[in-house]
């Protein structure tokens, strides 16, 4: 299957993905000179209930904090979407060094880590189904910045000893998402996609301008986990970012003057 290394990464995943070179592929360089005001954008409403996250996962590519998505209590709604979107997941992508990590881009500019809260449109019956619509998917992008050790993450960094190889799930409940967002909720937002396999043209994406904080000593956390599973050759999890895609006359808006 695919992965991040020389053989099975990014350059290689439009052998089994072919949709990796489609029109509207994730992520992007978000030029902010280049993006226009929209005044019709909503401020973006994130109602979490803090009571229903469920597990933490490593699932070989990343890790992430799962939710229940079987009623309407983490949601997404107003922003650049119309409806409700359901919390399914957070996860993170990030590099081997501070230098690199992020998977969107600003001015070129790439961050240590990238957040991702990926929401589901409850117009379709569940997150695999919706995951094939074009406006199936919205993904909430948070960029972090080396500063002081963010507090709101060390729950989620003291959870990885658990999960350390590719399986390993561990409960992981009353986790408030919301404290991991940002002050401001000004974002930037476009047509894309996931930014793994399936690769698949259902996201929209909302990036927030605002970055969090994270420590180098924390992002030394993130690349303690393994992409290997149990008795597999140890192959540290780092770099696990697709880099930026074209962006083939896409517009992006941004909901601040
Ligand atoms: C399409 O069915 C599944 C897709 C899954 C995916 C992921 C995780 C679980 C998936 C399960 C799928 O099948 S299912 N069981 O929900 O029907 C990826 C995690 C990283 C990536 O998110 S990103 N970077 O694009 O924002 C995810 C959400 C992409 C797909
Ligand atoms: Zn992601």
């Amino acid at each position: 299957s695919w992965g991040y290394g020389p053989s099975d990464g990014p350059e290689k995943w439009c052998d089994g993905f072919p949709v990796a070179n489609g029109p509207r592929q994730s992520p992007i360089d978000i030029i902010p000179g280049q993006t226009s005001y929209d005044s019709t954008l909503k401020p973006l409403k994130l109602n979490y209930d803090p009571s229903n996250s469920t597990d933490i996962l490593n699932n070989g590519h990343s890790f992430q904090v799962g939710f229940v998505d079987d009623v309407d209590s983490s949601t997404l709604t107003g922003g650049p979407i119309t409806g409700i979107y359901r919390l399914k997941q957070f996860h993170f992508h990030w590099g081997a060094s501070d230098d690199r990590g992020s998977e969107h881009t600003v001015n070129g500019i790439k961050f240590p880590c990238e957040l991702h809260l990926v929401h589901w449109n409850t117009k379709y019956p569940s997150f695999g189904e919706a995951a094939s619509e074009p406006d199936g998917l919205a993904v909430v992008g948070v960029f972090l910045k080396i500063g002081a050790a963010n507090p709101r993450l060390q729950k989620v960094l003291d959870a990885l000893g658990a999960i350390k190889s590719k399986g390993k799930q561990t409960t992981f409940s009353n986790f408030d998402a919301k404290t991991l967002l940002p002050c401001s909720l000004d974002y930037w937002t476009y047509d894309g996609s996931l930014t793994t396999p399936p690769l698949l043209e259902s996201v929209t994406w909302i990036v927030l301008k605002e970055p969090i904080s994270v420590s180098p000593t924390q992002m030394g956390k993130f690349r303690s986990l393994m992409f290997s599973g149990d008795g597999e050759a140890p192959c540290c999890m780092q770099d696990n970012y697709r880099p930026p895609q074209p962006l083939k006359g896409r517009k992006v808006r941004r909901s601040f003057k």
